[in-house]
Parts: structure tokens; C-alpha cells; sequence
């Protein structure tokens, strides 16, 4: 039995045998005040695997946003590492890109602009950078919408010109960490239902942070439960069928999985939140 495994009814492998991102027993340390120290990853070991939607779910402070930080490139681990593709994770790259709850997108352009920014760093030439950006722009359900400013958008445009600004640099992976936390509770849900349909046409592996458990499971097709102190205390394999519909939002047996993975959160030791 692979080390990285975890007993436990329903309990998944923690890393599935060919993994695109793969955490190899990585771990941070904060520096805190008074020369203290606070530990936001300890030994976490974990595999996505290419075209997966991996979620992870945990309560406040339990080393979520860490955890993606690193995998990102943007945080680097005090101990062990990441591999993306066998390659070790030294800094951001273009296989990998990140979409935060703060949509960040640039006030002074359009839409079509935001969308074909970074294709222009990346110097994508001009007739391949409008189509990309009018085909992902249409993809986000936002091609009325091209001409206008982020001012003029309500937050779930917004968070859709974001979706469709990553998916537009083609990215093998998408890093998200909480992007639909700013929205009110039914768009939210209409953001989960988009997502779902991009994610099943245009297969990407997902690793997507999230403190609702709902989200959680409906979006993934495992579920990665964090406890505080940066501990990976279980995945959950979510066993819903796809496409996931209001129906499925509804069953049995997404109620059932939910108050599990509700119970694993809400009551871990020491959770003070
Ligand atoms: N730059 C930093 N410097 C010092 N401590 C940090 C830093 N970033 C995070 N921490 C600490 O590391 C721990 C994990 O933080 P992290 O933001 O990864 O958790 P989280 O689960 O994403 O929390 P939340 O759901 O509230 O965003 C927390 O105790 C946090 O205070």
C-alpha cells in the first residue's frame, strides 16, 4: 500500500499514480512575531491528477491559501516540495494559472482588453490574441459584454472576465482560491454550474480552494479536508455523478457526503473558528 494512503471508509488516495501536481511532503513555516514561528503546512502529501478537479476545504487558518501559494510558485515551501509534470516548482509559470477571490482585473481596460493582456506579454500575435479572447470571452458567456469596463460589471462578471482572462493563457492547470468567495449565494451557485460546463469541455486539472463545504462538494470530484495546523486530515472521494445538476445538488446522497465533510471540518480538534 502507497505510504501516501489513508484508511478510513470513503477515504481516497492522497496521490494518484501518475499525478500532474504532486506535494511531496511539503512544509511552511511562517516567522512570526517575537521570534516565534507559525507552521501553515506540515508534511502535506498529495497528488492531483491531469484533468482532475481537486477541492480543498478547511476552516479558517488551516494552511488552504498556502498550500495553493506553493503550488503557484509564489510561496516557497520551508521543507519538501511540488512537482508539476515531474518538474519541480521553483517560481509561477505558464502552465499554471491562478485566479483569486479579488477578481484583479485592470479598471482601465476593457473586457476584451483584460481577457488579451497577458497573451500580449506573452506576445501572442494579434489575430491569434483577438481569437483566443473573443473564444473565452464567449466561453464565460460575457461576448455582449466585450466593450465594457470591470466598472460596469456586476462581481460575477467580474469573476467571469477573471475565468475566462486564465483560461484565455492556456493553462494545463488553474489554481484557484476562493474566486466566488465575494459573491451573494445565487451567483455563486450560477458561477459553480459555469464552471462545471467550462471545466467539462475544456479539461483543465483544478485545484480550487474553498471554506464552503457545499462548493466543496459539488464541484469536486475529491475533496482534500485541512485541519489546523497545516495537516492534509482527509480525502474524500465525492463518487457524485457528473454533469452535476440541481438534481444531484438536491440527491441523498449529496446530503449525506456533505454532512460528513461538514462534520470533519466543523468538529475537528482545537477548530476554535
Ligand atoms: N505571510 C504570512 N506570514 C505569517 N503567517 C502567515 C502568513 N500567511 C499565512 N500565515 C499564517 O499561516 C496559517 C495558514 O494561513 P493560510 O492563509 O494558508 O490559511 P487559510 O486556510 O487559507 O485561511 P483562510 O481560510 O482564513 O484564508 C495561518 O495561521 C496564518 O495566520
Amino acid at each position: 500500500m502507497n505510504a501516501a494512503r489513508r484508511d478510513g471508509a470513503g477515504a481516497a488516495a492522497t496521490t494518484p499514480d501518475a499525478a500532474k501536481i504532486e506535494f511531496r511532503e511539503v512544509g511552511k513555516v511562517y516567522p512570526a512575531a517575537a521570534g516565534a514561528s507559525v507552521t501553515a503546512l506540515d508534511r502535506v502529501a498529495l497528488g492531483v491528477a491531469d484533468e482532475e478537479f481537486v477541492t480543498v476545504v478547511g476552516p479558517s487558518g488551516c494552511g488552504k491559501s498556502t498550500l495553493l501559494g506553493v503550488a503557484a510558485g509564489l510561496v516557497p515551501p520551508t521543507s519538501g516540495e511540488v512537482l508539476v509534470d515531474g518538474r519541480a516548482v521553483a517560481g509561477p509559470g505558464p502552465e499554471r494559472g491562478v485566479i483569486f477571490q479579488q477578481y484583479a482585473l485592470f479598471p482601465w481596460l476593457t473586457v476584451r482588453g483584460n481577457v488579451e493582456f497577458g497573451l500580449k506579454i506573452a506576445r501572442v500575435p494579434r489575430r491569434e490574441r483577438r481569437a483566443r479572447a473573443e473564444y473565452f470571452i464567449d466561453m464565460v458567456g460575457l461576448g455582449d459584454f466585450a466593450d465594457a469596463h470591470p466598472r460596469t460589471l456586476s462581481g460575477g462578471m467580474r469573476q467571469r472576465c477573471a475565468l475566462a482572462r486564465a483560461y484565455a493563457a492556456e493553462p494545463r492547470i488553474l489554481l484557484m482560491d476562493e474566486p466566488f468567495g465575494a459573491l451573494d449565494a445565487l451567483t455563486r451557485v450560477r458561477m459553480q454550474d459555469r464552471l462545471l460546463d467550462i471545466w467539462s469541455r475544456e479539461r483543465r486539472t483544478v485545484l480550487f480552494i474553498t471554506h464552503d463545504v457545499d462548493e466543496a462538494v459539488y464541484l469536486g470530484g475529491r475533496v482534500v479536508v485541512m485541519a489546523a495546523p497545516g495537516r492534509v486530515q482527509e480525502v474524500v472521494d465525492v463518487g457524485l455523478p457528473r454533469p452535476r445538476t440541481e438534481e444531484v445538488r438536491l440527491s441523498p446522497e449529496f446530503a449525506e457526503i456533505r454532512n460528513r465533510i461538514w462534520h470533519a471540518v466543523y468538529h475537528q480538534e482545537g477548530n476554535t473558528t
